[in-house]
Formats: structure tokens, C-alpha cells, sequence
């Protein structure tokens, strides 16, 4: 049961206008599992998670979530299955002027009936998992950049979701925070039976707590595997990224013309 598919996704395929993005990604992601998406800048991560929370849809091939086509959803549908989504970007954006408390009451208020005395053990319930009860009375500015992702963590498991999607959790964070935070979604992960994919370019913290890597190039799945495996692995391009290699298969440069010609100014003085 643990390993039921929760996210497929097939044969996707997607463009902005006539830039193809994804060309043919095929991906398989268990209920209960931790699963990182890793790639060079640009190559479709945070659209990959756009696709799967149908913010957008593909122009060919599928994502299936709960076994629901994500695409073919009308609107009411894709509200309910968004429910089952819990959403973590890069600064946990919270509500300035709501304290920790209110931030993760904010959508049990918004989506349940619940009654104000079991949104409260809920919220503290929610709080107590990241290690932030006491601060349940603390307004977002007194929090440090730490705290801050735990509280936007508390919130997206507010509504008790299948699945939570992280992009770029650990950006901006010192070592422990980091390493705080990377086994919270861990711990979380086990702890509330969900599945979590992690947008992430932190390599080495990520490989620490997920179950299996995926790495997209050129719009499909260059390659993929446990932690294990991608960390033994002679493929080029995952070698560059586990071992962060500056240059490689992925360039350090933008595609540019010849740079001797960008710093000709014969031109400008002919
Ligand atoms: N709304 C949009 N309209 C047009 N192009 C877009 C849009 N959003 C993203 N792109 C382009 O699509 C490509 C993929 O973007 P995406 O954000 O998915 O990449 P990423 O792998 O998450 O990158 P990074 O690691 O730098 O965040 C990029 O080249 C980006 O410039």
C-alpha cells in the first residue's frame, strides 16, 4: 500500500509558446516517499510543478495525481485535488500582518468548518511538529529565516495533505537551519504518510533524506536512482551535479555569441 503511485507522470510534454520546456518526461513518485527533482537553471523544475498542481497544462502526455488526469479536471476539481496539495516556495511568503498562530489557522479557517476550539489544537498540533509551539504568539518579523520556513512548513501540512511540493526549501538558510529543516520534511514526510517532491540545487543536504532523484536536461529525464545510485554515478552530468562542478555537460555560460565579438567596440568607434 505504502508504494501505491501517487504522482505519474507520462510522456509530458509542454512549451512556453514555441519554447519546448519538457519534451517527454516520464516520472513515478510512491505515496510516502521523499523524491528530488534536481536540473541545471531553466530546465523546467518549477514548471514541472506547475504542471503537477495544474496551474498549467501540457500539450501532450499527462501528470495523474491521486489517480485523477490533472489536466481534464474542471474547475471545481482541480480546487478540491489542490486541497491534497501542500505548496512550499523558496521565502514561505507567510502573512506579515498575521502572527505564526494565524498563519497556519489561515486555511483550515478559509476551507473547513471546523469549530475555532479544534482549529486550535490543530494549529498547536501543527506547531508542536516543527518545534515552534512556543512561538505561536510571534509576528512574522520576529521570526529568524529558520523559523520562518518551519512556520510556512506548518502551514502547508495544515490541511493534512497527500502531497507537498518544495521549491528551492533550503535557498538562503545557514548549516543548521538547513539541516533542521531537511529533516523535518523527512520526519514530516514519514510521520503523515504523505509524499514530497523537492525542487532543490542543494545536492548534498537533499541526497541526506530523499528516497530517489530525478534530474531533467533537455526537457526528459536524463537520469534517475537512489541516492546510492546517483552518488556512484559515472553518467557525466550527474557526476558534474553531485560533485558541484562548475563546468561540465551543464555549461557555466548562457549560450552567447563568440565573447570576443561582444567586446569589440570597433563599431561604436569606427
Ligand atoms: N511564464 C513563463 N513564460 C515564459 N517562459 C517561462 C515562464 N516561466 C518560466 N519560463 C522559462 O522556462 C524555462 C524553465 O523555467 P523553470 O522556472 O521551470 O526552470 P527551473 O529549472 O525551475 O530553473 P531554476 O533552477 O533556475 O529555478 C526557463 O528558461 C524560463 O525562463
Amino acid at each position: 500500500m505504502t508504494h501505491e503511485t501517487l504522482v505519474e507522470v507520462k510522456n509530458l510534454n509542454f512549451s512556453y509558446g514555441s519554447r519546448a520546456i519538457l519534451k517527454g518526461a516520464n516520472m513515478t513518485m510512491p505515496r510516502g516517499k521523499v523524491i528530488a527533482i534536481m536540473g541545471g537553471s531553466g530546465s523546467g523544475k518549477t514548471t514541472l510543478l506547475r504542471l503537477i498542481s495544474g496551474a498549467v497544462k501540457p500539450t501532450v502526455g499527462y501528470v495523474k495525481f491521486d489517480n485523477q488526469i490533472v489536466h481534464t479536471l474542471n474547475r471545481n476539481a482541480l480546487f478540491e485535488l489542490r486541497r491534497k496539495m501542500g505548496m512550499l516556495f523558496q521565502f514561505g511568503a507567510l502573512f506579515t500582518d498575521l502572527s505564526v498562530f494565524d498563519n497556519v489557522a489561515f486555511q483550515m479557517r478559509e476551507h473547513t468548518n471546523l469549530p475555532e476550539s479544534m482549529i486550535r489544537d490543530l494549529v498547536l498540533m501543527k506547531l508542536n511538529a516543527v518545534g515552534l509551539r512556543g512561538a505561536q504568539h510571534l509576528m512574522p518579523v520576529e521570526l529568524s529565516g529558520g523559523m520562518a520556513r518551519r512556520v510556512a512548513l506548518a502551514r502547508s501540512i495544515a490541511l493534512d495533505p497527500m502531497l507537498i511540493m518544495y521549491d528551492e526549501p533550503f535557498t538562503g538558510l545557514d548549516p543548521i537551519s538547513l539541516s533542521v529543516i531537511g529533516n523535518l520534511i523527512r520526519r514530516l514526510t514519514d510521520a503523515l504518510g504523505m509524499t514530497s517532491i523537492i525542487v532543490t540545487h542543494d545536492v548534498q543536504e537533499s541526497l541526506k533524506i530523499v528516497d530517489y532523484v530525478y534530474f531533467i536536461a533537455d526537457g526528459v529525464i536524463a537520469a534517475e536512482g537512489t541516492p546510492k545510485e546517483v552518488s556512484e554515478s559515472v553518467i557525466p552530468f550527474v557526476h558534474q551535479f553531485i560533485h558541484g562542478e562548475e563546468d561540465g555537460p551543464v555549461p557555466f555560460h548562457y549560450p552567447a555569441q563568440a565573447y570576443k565579438k561582444d567586446l569589440d567596440l570597433g563599431e561604436y568607434f569606427a
